[in-house]
């Protein structure tokens, strides 16, 4: 009994201990003071916000302008006039060279007696015309001679005697036409040579417009690298009638610019290549080298259809000499005579003809961008007499 008592009384000491243990603890804890708000972290999208203040500087706190994308303008495509009749309605641009053909020529024709002087007068008018000494010879002599022969004395008739005499010192046997056209899907590779500022590249502008007009599909090369402005000039002509303009870097080798813009008028099936190349100075062989080199590398292509040489015909017979030397490096095929309006030595398209012997193709009659016509003899001649077709045929 007395062992059983002890037993109990252990249990019980132990079943206290044990409940002390569990109450003591929980004692000792005490409540923690809540963390100072300095120390609370801030969640991350708070961190961003600026904190608000009064005086705002505008650059943390305000978000980005929104930069509006520029509107996108499209630049409309032009239609170019046609190029038939042309030379007929810009005739009036050749005003002064009409008052020495039409009002000083006719005039002398009109006097009752065509004595020496007179006949001298003439031949004198047309050789300040830039008509050329040999030529102006020979039209006065046809002319004197057809005179003489036929009786010749109503002012009409001499108008129109002088006249034929004019259009036949332009050969109006010549083939003017501009080879353009494509062959078995290959574009046709004109190549645009001159001196400085003769109008190169406004003329190349004119041409695509003229052959786009015509309904052909063109691709402008920029060779003259030398004149950075020339390559954005030419581009501009190019867009505004849709035609594509293949460039290269600043100071570029023209030849491998031109090589290029025939590579890709092939590839985009163009029907005209137009290349236009520096304005060089006759006299400067190294230039003139590397015209030769631009023809032999587009050559690799196969040949080029059309070499036009773009005369100034405000600088009269000197342009003549620095012609005569292009033909020697390329093989010219036609002239375009610019800045006719500015003039009025229009018989230069005369001597062109005969001391070259190369047809001149076409006319720059103005800045427009549609002063540039093809060129015919009867019409021309007309427009400088200043006389109607029919009057002249009657
Ligand atoms: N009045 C008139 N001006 C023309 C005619 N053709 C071209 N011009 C002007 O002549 C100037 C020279 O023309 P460009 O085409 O730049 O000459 P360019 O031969 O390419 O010049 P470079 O590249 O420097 O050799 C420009 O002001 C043209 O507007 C024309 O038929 N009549």
């Amino acid at each position: 009994m007395k062992e059983y008592l002890l037993v109990v009384l252990a249990l019980l000491g132990v079943l206290i201990l044990g409940g002390l243990s569990l109450v003591v603890p929980r004692l000792r804890r005490r409540p923690q003071p809540p963390l100072p708000e300095t120390e609370v972290e801030a969640r991350p999208e708070e961190a961003v916000e600026a904190p608000p203040s009064e005086v705002s500087t505008g650059i943390l706190v305000e978000p980005p302008p929104v930069v509006e994308a520029p509107p996108v303008v499209e630049v409309p495509i032009e239609v170019p006039e046609p190029t038939a009749g042309r030379l007929v309605r810009l005739r009036s641009r050749l005003s002064r060279s009409q008052n020495v053909f039409g009002k000083g020529l006719l005039g002398l024709l009109s006097r009752d007696h065509l004595d020496e002087d007179t006949w001298e007068e003439i031949e004198d008018s047309l050789i300040t015309a830039d008509v050329g000494v040999e030529s102006t010879r020979e039209i006065v002599d046809r002319l004197r001679e057809r005179t003489r022969v036929l009786g010749t004395r109503s002012a009409t008739e001499l108008r129109s005697l002088l006249a034929a005499e004019l259009v036949n010192a332009l050969d109006p046997t010549l083939d003017r036409s501009l080879k353009t056209a494509p062959k078995d899907g290959v574009p046709a590779v004109v190549l645009v040579v001159g001196v400085n500022g003769a109008g190169k590249t406004t003329t190349c502008g004119k041409i695509a417009r003229v052959l786009i007009a015509d309904g052909r599909t063109v691709l402008l090369g920029a060779a003259d690298t030398f004149r950075a402005a020339a390559a954005d000039q030419l581009e501009t002509w190019g867009s505004r009638v849709g035609a594509e303009t293949v460039r290269g870097p600043e100071a570029a080798d023209p030849a491998s610019v031109a090589f290029d813009a025939v590579k890709r008028g092939i590839d985009t099936v163009v029907d005209t290549v137009l290349i236009d190349t520096a304005g060089r100075l006759q006299n400067k062989v190294g230039l003139m080298d590397e015209l030769g080199k631009v023809k032999r590398v587009v050559e690799k292509h196969g040949p080029i259809d059309e070499t036009l040489l773009i005369l100034d015909a405000t600088t009269g017979q000197n342009g003549l000499e620095q012609a005569r030397v292009f033909t020697e490096v390329v093989n010219v095929t036609g002239v375009a005579l610019t800045k006719l309006d500015g003039t009025a030595k229009g018989g230069i398209v005369i001597s062109v003809q005969r001391k070259l012997g190369i047809p001149v193709k076409l006319v720059g009659l103005g800045e427009g961008p549609d002063d540039l016509a093809p060129f015919e003899p009867a019409q021309f001649v007309d427009a400088l007499l200043g006389t109607e077709p029919l009057a002249r045929d009657a």
